[in-house]
């Protein structure tokens, strides 16, 4: 369990977060949406450890994410964040090996070889594997960050659940894309990992999520299962957008269409 607790935090004496609390079950895939600015990616740097919260506290397995070894730390839980830059060329295959570092350090082993290419495998790049990572369309890029990140939670099982946050992985994404990526996340989950994905667009939430949280202004204006969070007054009010909330015509879960 990854979980944050009355989390407050301010940039500069104005408040970006208050009085936040949620909680990242492995097994599930959630969501937070939120318009601009609300304070999703602080939020993801806060459960990820990057950022320490002013007030309030976050825990992983029962630990405070301050008192855990970084390379522990590295070993169950990969960030995904909203940019990356590589400057250097390294080869698309380097790139998602670094995410093998906790493991073995500076070495590769065969092992991690093979975590690689089976991350690859899953996000669609393995075919790029040999290609600069400079080089690369900024859809093939985020392609290759998420192998990364997958790569870094793969292998031997860890003392428990594992745990991806995702700070807008569909981001450069084709719809293909989109789809895939988000079905990888979620075959991850049910394996047993704790997936946190900060999206955008609701109806990816509704299609892939199993919980969801609204953010608004810096503060959780709803959570709890898709069903019950993607309603319209809900969704109106936080995104200050209209809609229609239907039922999704493939599939048992909400369909959100804006009215323009
Ligand atoms: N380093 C910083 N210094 C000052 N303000 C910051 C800093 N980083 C973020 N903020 C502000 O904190 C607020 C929340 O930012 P955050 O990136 O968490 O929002 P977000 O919900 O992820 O937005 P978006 O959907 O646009 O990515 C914004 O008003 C942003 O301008």
């Amino acid at each position: 369990m990854l979980a944050a607790q009355a989390i407050h935090f301010a940039r500069r004496g104005t408040p970006i977060l208050s009085d936040v609390t949620v909680t990242v079950t492995p097994g599930k895939v959630t969501a937070l949406i939120g318009p601009n600015g609300a304070g999703k990616s602080t939020l993801l740097h806060i459960l990820s450890g990057a950022l320490p919260p002013d007030r309030g506290s976050v825990h992983l397995h029962g630990s405070q994410l301050a008192d855990l070894p970084r390379m522990a730390l590295a070993r169950l839980r990969a960030v995904l964040p909203q940019t990356t830059s590589v400057s250097f060329p390294f080869t698309v295959l380097q790139v998602v090996l670094m995410g093998r570092s906790a493991h073995a350090g500076l070495t590769t082993r065969t092992e991690d070889r093979a975590i690689a290419q089976d991350a690859m495998r899953m996000t669609g790049a393995e075919a790029l594997a040999d290609r600069a990572f400079t080089s690369l369309s900024g859809g093939e890029q985020q392609r290759v960050q998420l192998a990364r990140v997958i790569a870094q939670i793969s292998g031997a099982p860890s003392s428990g659940a594992r745990f991806l946050l995702l700070d807008e992985p569909t981001n450069h994404l084709d719809l293909s894309h989109q789809l895939k990526i988000l079905g990888v996340a979620r075959s991850l989950a049910r394996g047993g990992a704790g997936v946190f994905a900060v999206l955008h667009d609701p109806n990816l939430a509704a299609m892939f999520a199993d919980q969801v949280i609204i953010l608004s202004k810096g503060r959780i204006v709803a959570q709890g299962r898709t069903d019950d969070v993607l309603r319209a007054d809900i969704i109106e009010a936080a995104l200050g957008v209209r809609v229609i909330v239907q039922r999704h015509p493939a599939f048992d879960v909400p369909h959100i269409v804006p009215v323009a």
